[in-house]
């Protein structure tokens, strides 16, 4: 079988491949005709294709191959072998490995090897319901194969993880660094120099940057990475250490310039999107981690952007000094081609299994024995992919699709190109006690506290016009329900203005700090779970930290609310009945802060707290006692009852407001018997003294309380 026979390659790849034979050949002898090549782009030599017997090699690996439909995993090419009772020729053998696998091996000091590595997706309750429905009794969970069998090394220098859409680059990645989701299953070994690792070990050293930059946008680049550098960086350092170490990680990445630049929200414009991903980066290189993992870290950046940042991760890969040299694994998206020139190793994922992997340079001679020689005007990187992938069937222009045996022998002759390697999970054994002794602990919990309070309270400063607007909002509503109810009196009448001004207070307190949180929690919560998954706090510490900030903020707008509320309805006059009527307001406050802050811990996203939280709004003023009086409440309602905090504020302001009241009647009024002089009255006929005022703010404490229990039990157990 030739390398170009019809019967493997359908007419239009066959011409395609025709055509990259063609300029692969012209390509190494130098033809003319040829585009003159942007020295930067082509002296790579991953492009320079020496001229071998390609098609007897090719023609021998896919006979072998057979009409194998399974997708090629390492193991096929690897034979592993356990070598853990030979030391001595294991330290060996980890050398030759090394050699094979990186060529930076002689700088290495963390290597990261995974042996049979399998990863599987449990079906998602929905999807579980559905499958036993179809099947019925015969029902066997059904697990999705997200990675098959792989095994592997990541050494030194600047890796790529590369392949396909869903090909498993990023499983790969979160699997390596044990940030799987709860719903996947592992089996196989993993080892970082030597040893069995988990996530608590891992993040001692080494980093993880997220695809997405979720960074506070009100603090500035030097602010964002000094916070880090005190809540990540081991208590013993002193401040002026910890300031060093956030000057290096900015003149390593290029961002000295922009220090005192706030990083920017989507409504104030702050550092460029390449200069975010950098601060992410920075804040990961604060610990001199060995290893640093990026997902995508280009994406949603710019070519000249992308170059510039991979240049940069170039060099720190590269580093100045042994010490600083950071193992760092991409997983990336077709990169152009002076970006994949930057990158030392390369790891090909398809479907699930390792296509190639080993140094950059030697995937284009793999290829090129398999009979894929790049042509020397495409890209490597999309050549390397477009081999593996199979073309899709288009009607519209007729290509055929490959058929799965062809892509299997394609894939399998690439395999077969490569020098096999054991994978020996002692690699690294030598370099454990140097490298990873331990690494003293990072600030105590009432330190964290003290820093993430310092955090929050620059971040809400900085959003001061919220603050103010806040405050306004609150005045401008105040002036209103004032001049609406102003001076009521003790007339007769103004027991019909009495009750309904109280209420309105309530509901108005009850309402407004809700719907803030509401609408900028589940932002602040994704932060969080982030920070966390780094090891940067304790999630007590945060929460602590946040409630107490943000209650020392909330206070002066009830306060300011009840002290022209209460004035301009001329509410009793008595210092002592102004300080409940005050108190009653901030406690209405902060159960309408707890319950929303609960709401949205629970719903996890914006979307669902704010289909949820509108509805126990509802309840809760609906239940207020306003609208049904407590004595007239249906039974089988009580519960609803118990849980509005409106009621409890607004029995406890009528309470307060009623006993003790004197009203005036009108000789008329008196001769009608229509006179009634106390607010005792009232309060018996609404039925508001089932309760003490005392019983109405112990209910809105236990309230607030049991709110943000359930708030710390959401943020930190639910972590997706
Ligand atoms: N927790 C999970 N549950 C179910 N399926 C999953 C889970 N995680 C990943 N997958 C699936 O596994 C496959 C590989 O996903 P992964 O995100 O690793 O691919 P990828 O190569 O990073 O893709 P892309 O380049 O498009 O980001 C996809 O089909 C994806 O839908």
């Amino acid at each position: 079988m030739d390398s170009r026979d019809p019967d493997l390659f359908p007419s239009s790849y066959a011409t395609n491949y025709e055509d990259i034979s063609h300029r692969g050949r012209t390509g190494i002898m130098g033809d003319s005709h040829l585009p003159i090549l942007n020295e930067e782009e082509y002296t790579d030599d991953a492009f320079i294709v020496e001229e071998k017997p390609v098609s007897s090699i090719y023609k021998a690996n896919v006979t072998t191959a057979g009409s194998s439909h399974s997708l090629p995993t390492t193991t096929s090419s690897a034979s592993f072998t356990d070598q853990s009772n030979h030391r001595s020729s294991a330290l060996k053998q980890n050398e030759r490995q090394l050699s094979i696998l990186d060529p930076l091996s002689d700088r290495v000091s963390t290597i990261l090897v995974w042996k049979n590595l399998t990863v599987h997706a449990r079906p998602s309750k929905r999807e579980e319901f559905f499958q036993r429905v179809k099947s019925y009794k015969k029902y066997i969970p059904k697990r999705k194969c997200l990675l098959s069998n792989t095994s592997g090394a990541i050494t030194g220098g600047l890796w790529a993880v590369m392949g396909p859409s869903g090909s498993g680059k990023s499983t790969l990645l979160n699997t390596l660094a044990c940030r799987l989701d709860v719903n996947t299953i592992v089996e196989g070994e993993m080892r970082l120099n030597g040893a069995p690792y988990d996530n608590a070990e891992l993040k001692r050293i080494a980093g993880y940057v997220m695809q997405d930059d979720l960074l506070n946008g009100c603090l500035t680049v030097q602010e964002t990475l000094m916070y880090a550098a005190q809540l990540r960086l081991p208590r013993a350092f002193t401040e002026e250490q910890r300031k060093e170490r956030v000057a290096d990680a900015m003149a390593d990445l290029g961002l000295s310039h922009v220090h005192n630049v706030i990083v920017g929200t989507p409504l104030k414009k702050g550092i460029s999107g390449g200069e975010r991903k950098r601060v992410c980066v920075g804040m990961q290189l604060l610990n001199r981690p060995q290893l640093l993992f990026l997902d995508e870290p280009t994406s949603g950046l710019d070519s000249v952007t992308a170059l510039d940042l991979l240049r940069t991760f170039h060099a720190l890969a590269h580093g100045k000094s042994q010490e600083k040299a950071v193992t760092i694994v991409c997983s990336i998206h077709q990169p152009q081609a002076k970006i994949f020139n930057l990158f030392d190793s390369l790891i090909l994922l398809k479907g699930g299994g390792i296509i190639y992997q080993g140094p950059r340079k030697q995937a284009m001679e793999a290829y090129r024995i398999a009979g894929f020689p790049c042509p020397v005007t495409t890209n490597p990187a999309d050549h390397l992919l477009d081999v593996i992938t199979p073309p899709r069937r288009n009607p519209v222009i007729d290509t055929p699709a490959i058929s799965l045996e062809q892509q299997a022998a394609i894939d399998e002759a690439i395999l077969k190109a490569q020098p096999s390697f054991d994978v020996d999970l002692n690699m690294g054994v030598n370099k454990r006690l140097a490298q990873m002794a331990n690494i003293p602990p990072s600030p105590p919990w009432h330190k964290q506290v003290r820093i993430l309070l310092h955090r929050t309270f620059k971040e809400q400063l900085r959003q001061s016009r919220i603050i103010i607007t806040s405050l306004v909002q609150t005045v401008v509503i105040a002036i209103l329900i004032g001049t609406v109810y102003l001076k009521i009196g003790n007339s007769q009448k103004s027991t019909t203005f009495r009750e309904p001004s109280l209420f309105f207070c309530a509901v108005n307190q009850g309402v407004f700090g809700a719907l803030m949180v509401i609408n900028s929690f589940p932002v602040e919560r994704a932060l969080t779970l982030r920070e966390r998954a780094s090891g940067t706090y304790f999630a007590s510490a945060y929460f602590i930290a946040k409630i107490v900030a943000e209650t020392l903020i909330q206070i002066p707008v009830p306060i300011i609310f009840s002290s022209i509320v209460y004035f301009l309805i001329g509410y009793q006059a008595t210092v002592g009945k102004f300080f409940i009527f005050a108190l009653f307001m901030l406690l209405c406050s902060l159960a309408a802060t707890s319950l929303a802050l609960m709401v949205s811990a629970i719903c996890k996203t914006t979307d669902m707290s704010v289909t949820v939280l509108p509805l126990a709004l509802e309840i809760t003023r609906l239940f207020g006692g306003f609208f049904l009086a407590p004595s007239r409440l249906p039974t089988y309602f009580v519960w609803l009852d118990a849980i509005s905090y409106i009621k409890y504020t607004f029995v406890g302001t009528a309470l307060n407001e009623l006993s003790g009241l004197k009203l005036t009647c009108t000789a008329e009024q008196v001769a009608q018997f229509a006179c009634i002089t106390t607010g005792e009255y009232y309060i018996n006929e609404r039925g508001y003294g089932y309760i003490s005022i005392g019983g109405c703010i112990g209910v809105l404490l236990g309230y607030i309380i049991f709110c943000r229990i359930v708030a710390f039990l959401g943020v930190r157990f639910l972590k997706n």
